[in-house]
């Protein structure tokens, strides 16, 4: 597990000992800090994650027990050290008895004795950091049981239904004509056809219709013999001959050129083709499957693919869904993307918060399963944490914090009654506003008043202990200083 560069503040009065502090720290793998007292540093804290902080003692308008014991409520899992003359014994100890503080170092100090103690201090951090991570999040083996039908994954009712019409239709000889918008799958369901079919011990041959130029696309399909054209130096099998047996795969069939369309209704009716340059006819057992993203009606109208073609193709239909009708099958989808990205970039990321799957599940993906899948491969790049969170999928969806909030905002309600619930918490007597319970029916409460009381019930809770009131809220530590942060920023 990956864990980012630790961060070291020091904090005192003296710029002299904070610039020898700073000096001596360049043989730190630690990004430094440094303040000029108490109320400075709790800024730097609030603003910045800051792993360890190493304070002295007596400093003006705010003592460094006093400034210690603030950030123990703000950042209690940061490591917090006194920096302390001999003198200071008496209060050093009570200090860290009393648990707000970690340990000691002294003043006047030994260079190479402080950069011993903060590394070990920055090892300390780390492994305890991995415990509770790996507590929090209990790293897997394996991810949890996914439904997946032959390439698909998910197990929506619209999905169920599709995978029921490819196992009625594979066995057939008839042609199939799916649409569905890009990136849908239609490619998938193909290859389910054929490989849930006698043929499948033939060839699954895929001719994308758009990425082949026109002047190409007769010799694709049909083949030629040697010298058919400039370029035709020796004869060559087209995709009809490669799927005798199998299966041929019109993908984009609406992007074919209309004349060539008739050519291939031909071949389509009686088996038989010749091939470019040659007038030998040749016959093949070939099994039909095309697909398009147009609307067919529409693409007849506009003379992009000839009717009788299309009513020949379309003996059995299949239409996929969107992503964004599928309910919780992006969740599942995108679980499996995250174990093969991991696999492919040798990460170990655990899953998703409670929050980015939300946003998964109300995003509309434009782009459908392509989309999700190029954005799990990119957030498993570009993340750091052993969760991806929703906002890692925010940047990388270019989505401002405003859309981000729209966008998780509808379900919070639900989403809080849920966890009261789980927590078996009366919901009445956890969140109240305006000294009112929530169960009183005839006021409606904003979201954001009901976020907030929620969040402060859960930190009194559990003592102000940030993580743990993350962790009883379902979000990450880092979410829960955010919205703190934001409450202070806006109180300011
Ligand atoms: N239900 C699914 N479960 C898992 N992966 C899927 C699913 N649907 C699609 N994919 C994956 O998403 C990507 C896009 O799918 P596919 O190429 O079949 O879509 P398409 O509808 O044919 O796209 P286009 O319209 O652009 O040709 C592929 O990598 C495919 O493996």
């Amino acid at each position: 597990m990956d864990l980012p560069k630790s961060s070291v503040l020091f904090v005192d009065d003296e710029s002299m000992i904070l610039d020898a502090l700073k000096r001596v720290c360049r043989k730190l793998y630690a990004t430094v800090f440094t303040a000029h007292g108490g109320h400075e540093a709790l800024e730097i804290i609030k603003n910045n994650q800051i792993d360890i902080i190493v304070s002295d003692i007596n400093m003006p308008n705010m003592d460094g027990i006093t400034f210690l014991e603030k950030v123990s409520k703000i950042s209690p899992e940061s490591i917090r050290i006194i920096l302390t003359a001999y003198t200071d014994v008496n209060n050093t100890l009570a200090a860290i008895n009393e648990g707000k503080v970690w340990g000691y170092l002294n003043k006047p100090w030994d260079n190479t004795h402080l950069i011993n103690t903060l590394n070990q201090v920055i090892e300390f951090r780390k492994i305890m950091v991995e415990r509770t991570l790996l507590k929090e999040f209990k790293p897997r083996d394996s991810f949890p049981s996914i439904d997946k039908f032959s390439g698909f994954v998910g197990s929506s009712a619209k999905m169920q239904n599709i995978y029921q019409t490819i196992k009625q239709c594979a066995p057939c000889k008839a042609s199939v004509f799916i649409t569905g918008p890009s990136g849908s799958g239609k490619e998938v369901a193909a290859q389910a056809l054929h490989e849930l079919s006698r043929r499948k011990e033939g060839s699954f041959i895929a001719l994308n219709c758009a990425a082949i130029p026109a002047e190409l696309m007769e010799s694709e399909i049909f083949g030629h013999v040697k010298g058919a054209f400039s370029g035709a130096h020796s004869n060559r099998d087209g995709a009809a001959t490669l799927a005798h047996n199998g299966t041929l795969f019109l993908d984009e069939i609406a992007e074919m050129d209309i004349i060539l369309q008739a050519k291939l209704l031909r071949f389509i009716q009686t088996g038989t083709f010749s091939r470019v340059g040659s007038g030998k006819v040749e016959k093949v057992d070939v099994r039909f499957i095309s697909a398009t993203n147009r609307e067919p009606d529409k693409a007849i109208a506009e003379n992009k693919l000839r009717e009788d073609l299309f009513y020949r193709l379309n003996v059995l239909p299949i239409a996929l869904p969107p992503l964004n009708e599928r309910g919780s099958d992006v969740v599942q989808i995108a679980e499996v993307f995250l174990q093969k990205y991991n696999q492919i970039e040798e990460r170990n990321y655990q899953g998703f918060t409670p929050l980015a799957k939300k946003l998964l599940r109300k995003y509309q993906w434009p782009g459908n399963v392509r989309q999700l899948q190029n954005l799990i491969y990119s957030a498993v790049v570009l993340a750091n944490e052993p969760l991806i969170d929703e906002h890692i999928f925010a940047s990388i969806l270019n989505l401002s914090d405003e859309q981000l909030s729209l966008l998780l905002e509808s379900e919070d309600v639900a989403q809080i009654h849920e966890k009261a619930t789980d927590s078996n918490i009366p919901i009445g007597e956890c969140v109240v506003t305006d000294g009112k319970s929530f169960q009183d029916n005839s006021k409606i409460y904003t979201l954001a008043s009901v976020e907030r009381k929620t969040i402060e019930h859960a930190l009194s809770q559990c003592n102000d202990n940030v993580v743990k009131a993350a962790e009883a809220l379902g979000v990450s530590p880092s979410t829960l200083y955010r919205k703190i942060q934001q409450w202070q920023d806006s109180a300011s």
